[in-house]
């Protein structure tokens, strides 16, 4: 069972100059639970004041069982003592480790950052590791969160990285569940918010970053954003890096200040014109893009890249020619771990992700891909690898965007949509507090009209229905931005929402 002594916890704090205050007498005192929100405290609870923090909480807790709690504030109404502290986030990711007894210590880790394609990496990851090591590999998704084989092992997340107490909650089933292996993402919030402060990875991949997640309670600026998502880099053993991505000059100097170049990998599509400052240890090219699939062939460069034994061509299942990339990450992440080309080519094939280019055949009309496209970068990447599968064929896009949150999406998926698609149906995609008629405004103030035919249907089923009813053959559909979710988040609330491939599966049956 878990636990912790109060002596434990100060020196922890200590080592990390993170204490300024112990009201506890008693050092041998030993907590038999830890807890950030009063509603889940039991007995002999230590408890975490953290973020948006009400002193109503504390009573809560102490009425629940809590015997402390850690704060950066001293509660003097409180009736339990309190341990004060400098940096809640901090302690609390710290003593989160050490209750769960380090759980990583058992548990290599792989870890994906990047702006695009942490998910269908992290997929493609586990599908290769678990036929290594026949499943028991742990995942930390924004999807799924699995720690064991049985179906009640696998819950949905909140968030693309949990909250560090809940990560370590993670990481410690799966261990006692016997995993032995960990693929995760993590987000720059993650980073911003302590989230995984005290963790290391075996491997970091650094995949890509654009602007995003920039505004009101997330980053301040891009260079705050690329810091904290560079923070993934200082904190893994091996890092892996995508010479295609922008910023790599200040990447890979993040990555060496900490890092043998010798465990640093590089990969990027091959160019006549390739000239980094950096030596490229794997490059791969496209031998076939299709609407349904990829197929590549990568080459190990360097006498490093050689030794992990997986040049070779691999076929992938999931289309969209940004996905090599993060099927190659993927490749060499697992090969890090021990995978054989063998796993490798087996998990690239038949790796699916729900919501992320899922494609849906009709006989007669269009062919429909449901996909998680939400910013510029994302949608401009998939637009315009269907608008050159389809010569023939127009490219429609239903799409909306998110409401209070990552405003200036609205501008990038109006310049996607002006680039690469024939036609565009905007509707309602989690509006929040905003008007869905207003945001599709602001994106359609970035889309020309002359050459976009342009429609706005609030109802978002009426508007994949429409789009899709009226698609001809050889015409790509693409119902972008929701991915895997069945709600709509308006005014506070989740409404429960059909979802974008549920609706497709039901439309394409008598298409
Ligand atoms: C801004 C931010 O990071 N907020 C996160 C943070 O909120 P918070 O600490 O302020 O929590 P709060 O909900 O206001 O409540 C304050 C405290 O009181 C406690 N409480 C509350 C009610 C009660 O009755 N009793 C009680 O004890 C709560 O458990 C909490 O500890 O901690 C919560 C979990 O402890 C998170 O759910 C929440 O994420 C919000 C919801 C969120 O959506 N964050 C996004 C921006 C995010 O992190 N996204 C990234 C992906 C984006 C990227 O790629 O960068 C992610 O990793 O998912
Ligand atoms: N390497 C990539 N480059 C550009 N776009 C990508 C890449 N990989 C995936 N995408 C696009 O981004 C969408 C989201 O992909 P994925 O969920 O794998 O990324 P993510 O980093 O987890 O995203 P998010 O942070 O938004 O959850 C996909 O549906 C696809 O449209």
């Amino acid at each position: 069972m878990a636990q912790i002594t109060v002596n434990e916890i100060l020196t922890l704090l200590n080592e990390h100059h993170l204490l300024l205050d112990s009201q506890f007498s008693s050092l041998s005192y030993s907590f038999d639970q830890i807890a950030y929100n009063s509603k889940l405290v039991t007995e002999n609870c230590l408890f975490f004041c953290k973020g948006n923090f009400k002193a109503a909480y504390l009573d809560d807790a102490q009425r629940r069982g809590a015997k402390a709690y850690m704060s950066e504030t001293a509660y003097s109404n409180a009736e339990i003592p309190g341990i004060i502290v400098n940096n809640i986030q901090k302690a609390m990711s710290l003593v989160s480790a050490a209750f769960f007894g380090f759980p990583q210590n058992q548990l290599p880790t792989i870890a994906y950052t990047g702006t695009k394609g942490k998910t269908t990496s992290a997929y493609f990851t586990k599908a290769i590791l678990d036929r290594t090591y026949q499943r028991k590999v742990a995942l930390s998704s924004t999807i799924n969160t699995v720690v064991g084989l049985e179906q009640k092992d696998v819950v949905k997340s909140n968030l693309t990285t949990p909250e560090s107490l809940d990560l370590f909650t993670n990481m410690h089933r799966a261990v006692e569940n016997g995993m032995n292996h960990l693929v995760m993402e993590v987000s720059s919030q993650a980073y911003k918010k302590n989230r995984v402060y005290g963790l290391h990875y075996d491997v970091g991949v650094f995949l890509n970053i654009s602007p995003d997640h920039i505004g009101r309670n997330e980053h301040p600026t891009f260079a705050d954003y690329l810091h904290c998502k560079e923070q993934l880099l200082v904190n893994s053993d091996t890092c892996v890096l995508n010479a295609d991505g922008t910023h790599l000059t200040d990447i890979y100097y993040t990555a060496k200040a900490t890092t043998q170049p010798d465990n640093i990998y590089i990969y990027g599509r091959q160019r006549a014109d390739q000239e980094t400052d950096y030596p490229i240890d794997f490059d791969y090219r496209s031998v076939e893009d299709s609407l349904t699939e990829n197929q590549i062939v990568l080459t190990a460069i360097t006498e490093k890249a050689k030794r992990l034994g997986i040049d070779g061509v691999y076929r992938i299942g999931i289309p969209g020619d940004y996905n090599e990339g993060n099927a190659v990450a993927s490749a060499i992440t697992s090969a890090l771990m021990g995978a054989k080309p063998a796993d490798v080519a087996y998990g690239l094939a038949h790796t699916t992700v729900p919501g992320r280019m899922e494609i849906y055949q009709t006989q007669s009309h269009g062919t429909i891909y449901v996909d998680y496209a939400h910013n510029y970068g994302s949608l401009h990447s998939v637009l315009d690898f269907l608008k050159k599968q389809a010569p023939n064929g127009k490219v429609t896009v239903i799409t909306g965007s998110t409401g209070d949150k990552g405003i200036d999406r609205r501008e990038g998926l109006g310049k996607a949509i002006s680039e690469s698609a024939d036609q565009a149906y905007l509707t309602t995609d989690d509006p929040a507090t905003e008007d869905p008629k207003a945001i599709a405004a602001e994106i359609a103030d970035h889309i020309d009209q002359t050459r976009v035919n342009l429609e706005y249907i609030a109802d978002r089923k009426a508007a994949i229905t429409k789009a899709v009813t009226e698609s001809k053959k050889g015409d790509l559909v693409v119902v972008a931005g929701k991915g895997h979710d069945n709600y709509q988040k308006i005014n506070g609330q989740n409404v429960p929402y059909e979802g974008d491939a549920t609706i497709v599966q039901n439309l394409v049956k008598g298409l």
